[in-house]
């Protein structure tokens, strides 16, 4: 196990270029399943979460070939319909293969993701969706099995709450059921958005992905397309941090801005200047930042997979901020580490309270988390004194080449073999 050590102090200066999305990706190679035949799919980032989605697939029976960001994936030799234990459990987005297996071979059996480190993260609304399709579902053994005998039927599906993934799988499985399907309070983020246009390039018909209502008119078969994967907003929202919080100067190029508007209005509010000029997104950070307040929301509200990151940099802010977490039960497990930095953190209910300090002091942490890894890599940077990160696979879930990135922006760190 890698662990990281970062001498903090440094202000971050120069230029950075976002990699493509890990929680598009993820969508989006799934997707290929629905295709008899090869998608090459570009941009794709070289993270340990892409390497469970490669072995998900051919352990499927799927032929899958890498070279740097591109993944080609032919789904014409998927031969199985079941993906085990032991490859959900390192990875809920796993689960996402049931309904396309489902939808293009009649029946699928997936094991259960279970919880995580954040929260229960329930799948109750994929699989009342997948009923509304037609599917007849039963749990046994800790696996979902999906069986549609005469295919999946168009439906009009009503989402409980906002669900990233549920909106995902229903719109993959809908894509190829018979009929329309209308998916109602639909999460809005813009990897939804990415996977249609992947899945319209199939030559599926979805209308209004990004939007709260998704009509999917259901076609008979899909055929493999080329795509290139949109940019990764919360790898470039984590540089945006990190300018922030050394006081830097940093270009980040590559970056969609406008997918990180609740974040870049906060980091304004924080007294960050943030400026865009063709498509160069420069981030300079203030002497000290203003504590500004935080409710985690669906998009386009504040990102939950950005609260950490932004708890970091309200450590070093002047004035005490409230972060709420509205998302996941308990995403403040960074707070005990925040805390060994120095920082002044009290947490009620869903919510921090946040007490800026002049000066964090490096220490040893560790990551239990992926986010949480990043805000502590963050606190790293800004802290004085030496940072040692452990158990730092979580980062490599989510980051490519984070400490390559950052060394090139002027910061002091390195991965070491524990
Ligand atoms: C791979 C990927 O894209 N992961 C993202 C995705 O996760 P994921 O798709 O798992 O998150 P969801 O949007 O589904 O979860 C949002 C909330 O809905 C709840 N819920 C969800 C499904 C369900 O059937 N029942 C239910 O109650 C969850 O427990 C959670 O409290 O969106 C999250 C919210 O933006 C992000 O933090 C994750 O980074
Ligand atoms: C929580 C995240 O990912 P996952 O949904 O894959 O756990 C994340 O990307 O911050």
């Amino acid at each position: 196990m890698d662990k990281l050590i970062i001498n903090g102090g440094r202000k971050l200066k120069g230029e950075v270029t976002v990699s493509g999305s890990k929680n598009a990706s993820l969508p989006i190679c799934i997707a290929a399943a629905l295709a008899p035949g090869a998608s090459t799919i570009t941009n794709v980032p070289r993270l340990r979460d892409i390497t469970t989605t490669a072995k998900l697939l051919e352990s499927l029976g799927a032929t899958i070939e890498r070279h740097e960001n591109t993944m080609r994936i032919d789904a014409g030799t998927i031969n199985t319909v079941e993906a085990t234990y032991d490859l959900v459990k390192t990875m809920r987005a796993s689960v996402l293969v049931l309904g396309p297996l489902l939808a293009r071979f009649g029946r699928s059996r997936v094991s259960l993701p279970g919880g995580c480190a954040i929260g229960a993260r329930p799948i109750d609304q994929h699989l009342k969706g997948l009923k509304a399709l037609g599917a007849e579902i039963t749990l046994e053994h800790g696996y979902v099995e999906a069986i549609a005998k005469k295919g999946l039927k168009g439906a009009r599906i009503n989402f409980d709450v906002s669900t990233v993934g549920g909106t995902e799988h229903l719109m993959m499985a809908a894509a190829i059921a018979k009929g329309e399907s209308i998916l109602e309070n639909a999460a809005r983020e813009p990897e939804i958005a990415d996977l249609a246009d992947y899945l319209n390039r199939m030559g599926a018909k979805i209308e209004g992905a990004g939007t709260d209502t998704i009509r999917i008119q259901g076609v008979s078969e899909l055929t493999p397309a080329a795509y290139e994967v949109m940019p990764d907003r919360i790898e470039a929202g984590t540089f945006m941090c990190a300018a922030a919080i050394t006081g830097g100067d940093v270009k980040i190029k590559g970056m969609k801005l406008e997918h990180l508007d609740a974040l870049t209005f906060k980091l304004m509010d924080a007294g960050v200047e943030i400026t865009n000029r063709n498509d160069v997104v420069r981030v300079k950070g203030p002497r000290r930042p203003q504590a500004v307040n935080i409710k985690t929301r669906p998009y386009p509200g504040f990102a939950t997979d950005m609260q950490a990151q932004f708890m970091a940099l309200m450590c070093v802010a002047e004035g005490a901020s409230v972060i709420s977490e509205n998302i996941f039960e308990n995403r403040f497990m960074h707070v005990s580490e925040l805390q060994r930095f120095g920082a002044d953190i009290t947490v009620e209910g869903n919510s921090a309270t946040v007490k800026g300090v002049k000066k964090l002091s490096g220490a040893p942490v560790m990551a239990t988390d992926l986010r949480a890894s990043a805000c502590l890599v963050l606190a790293g940077l800004a802290a004085e004194g030496t940072t040692e990160i452990q158990r730092i696979y979580h980062l490599d879930r989510g980051y490519e080449q984070i400490e390559t990135k950052l060394a090139g922006l002027g910061a002091d760190i390195k991965r070491v073999p524990e």
